[in-house]
């Protein structure tokens, strides 16, 4: 099968999942970290959910999932320990056009969670289409022991010379040699460092021309 893979913005996008057990949690985790506005459906929940009610940091309404929950909403996990119950959210959210993910249930998803490795803003999103999720996962633990740990702190500093060099630079092939040359140098993360120096020697050497509109 050939999955499409993309990133989605979801900071404040309605998200619901129905069911609050531990495979909720690991959901509903990944979904905080992308800070989306997240409901929870469920008659119970586990404590860490219910935590995160008390803080607000969810909306948790403790009650069976009914139909019509989903209006309104961007995505949608089915997570209940009771395959109807998914298999009936899955038929909402293709009535209403919202994306659904019934946990490990493939016929039932629209899509799949991917095995990630984080640094920072840096993510490696890893998929086996559902044919090896234990692979997915042992991949995930390679790459995790082979990136260094400050890789996140340098894309930080990294992202912040490369904004400086576009503002400073128009559009062209020695701005963009200068961006490869800057992604492959070693940790950034002082004023003086070489691949700033570099940047602004190089962005100080050559103005910006105002190109003419043909
Ligand atoms: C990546 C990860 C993300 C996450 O879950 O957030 C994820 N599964 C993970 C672990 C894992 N899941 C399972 C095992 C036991 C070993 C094994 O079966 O291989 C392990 C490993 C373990 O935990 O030991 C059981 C399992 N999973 C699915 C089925 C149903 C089926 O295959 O039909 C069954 C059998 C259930 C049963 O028999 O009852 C289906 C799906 N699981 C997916 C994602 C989607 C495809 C991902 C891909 O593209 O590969 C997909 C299709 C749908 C979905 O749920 O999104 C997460 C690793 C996170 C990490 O650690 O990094
Ligand atoms: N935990 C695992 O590692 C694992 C692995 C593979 C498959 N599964 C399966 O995935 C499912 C969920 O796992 P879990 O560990 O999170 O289960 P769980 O028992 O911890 O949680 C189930 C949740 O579903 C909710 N629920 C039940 N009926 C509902 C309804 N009508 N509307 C809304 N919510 C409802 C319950 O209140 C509860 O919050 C189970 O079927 C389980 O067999 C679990």
């Amino acid at each position: 099968m050939s999955l499409f893979p993309i990133f989605l913005k979801l900071t404040g996008r309605p998200c619901i999942v129905i069911g609050a057990g531990h495979l909720a949690e690991s959901k509903i985790e990944s979904l905080q970290a992308a800070s989306a506005s997240i409901t929870v459906i469920a008659p119970q929940a586990s404590q860490h959910i219910l935590d995160w009610a008390a803080s607000s940091e969810i909306q948790y309404h403790p009650r069976p999932y009914q139909q019509g929950d989903l209006a309104g909403n961007f995505l949608v996990v089915a997570a209940t320990n009771d395959p109807a119950v998914n298999r009936a959210v899955f038929a909402e959210a293709t009535e209403k056009g919202v994306l659904c993910n019934a946990v490990d249930d493939p016929p039932f998803c629209d899509f799949y969670f991917p095995s990630v490795v984080r640094r920072g803003d840096l993510q490696i999103a890893i998929s086996t289409a559902g044919a090896s999720p234990a692979l997915a996962q042992q991949l995930r633990k390679d790459l995790n022991t082979q990136l260094p740990l400050d890789l996140g702190d340098w894309l930080t500093n990294l992202g912040n010379l490369r904004r400086e060099v576009v503002a400073a630079e128009p559009l062209n092939e020695s701005r963009r040699l200068l961006l490869h040359q800057l992604a492959q140098r070693e940790v950034c993360g002082y004023d003086q460092c070489p691949s700033r120096q570099l940047a602004r020697e190089h962005a100080r050497t050559n103005p910006i021309q105002l190109e003419k509109k043909s």
